[in-house]
């Protein structure tokens, strides 16, 4: 039985999702939640995700919430090589990168994606430019770490492409549509391991599920 997958593909946390299903080549459906009606607020699906949030996944009456959790599960049970479990050291360097994905490069994304793409266009708000600049800030000094390592290692974790690199795709692709890409100008390495990424076929089957919902 294929698994299920709640939530829109345009949101990041769910994208990040699909592409580790499209890389491990399971069968899937995805089951849109409304956030219009607050249907992610619904009981029935905070049974499923007690934060109330998407995306969450169903595999037969195993129910997972956390999209890196969700995601490293999918590929765990496809024995994928993007996790490198058969070898402890580059599993941990997965683990360390991922975490930077997490905590140093979503946290300000996040906001920058909120203020620039999200707040005009669905709430008809109004960016607010300083809170943008200072995220920008955090995110150059990330992206100055980033580029140190990839002079170092083909990938974030290594010389091999992990779940590390993959689970900033969603938010990078996002970036690259605000006015602020030209961020990455100054760092080559950074924006040249970003459009690897967008070449591969599973994302770029993500990035039409992502455009077609949003
Ligand atoms: N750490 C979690 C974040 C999920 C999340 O924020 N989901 C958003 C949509 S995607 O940006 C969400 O559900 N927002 C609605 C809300 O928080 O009420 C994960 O990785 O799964």
């Amino acid at each position: 039985m294929a698994m299920k997958v709640y939530g829109l593909p345009m949101s990041t946390n769910v994208a990040r999702v699909l592409v580790c299903l499209e890389e491990a080549g399971e069968q899937y459906e995805v089951v849109p939640i409304d956030f219009s009606t607050a249907e992610h607020k619904s009981p029935e699906h905070t049974s499923r995700n007690p934060f109330g949030q998407v995306p969450a996944l169903q595999d037969g009456d195993l129910i997972l919430f956390e999209s890196r959790a969700i995601s490293k599960y999918v590929l765990r049970k496809s024995n994928s090589e993007l996790l490198k479990e058969h070898n402890l050291s580059d599993a941990a360097k997965v683990d360390v990168w991922l975490e930077a994905e997490s905590h140093h490069f979503d946290e300000p994304m996040s906001v920058v994606i909120y203020q620039c793409l999200i707040l005009p266009v669905y709430f008809g708000g109004q960016t607010d430019a300083k809170v943008v600049e200072e995220n920008l800030e955090k995110l150059k000094k990330t992206f100055q770490v980033y580029e140190e390592r990839l002079c170092k290692s083909k990938y974030l974790a290594g010389d091999f492409l992990s779940l590390a690199d993959l689970s900033h795709f969603p938010t990078a692709y996002y970036l690259l549509a605000t006015p602020h890409a030209a961020v990455l100008d100054e760092f080559p390495l950074v924006k040249a391991w970003i459009d690897g990424m967008l070449a591969r076929p599973s994302v770029k089957k993500v990035i039409e599920m992502m455009k077609a919902t949003a």
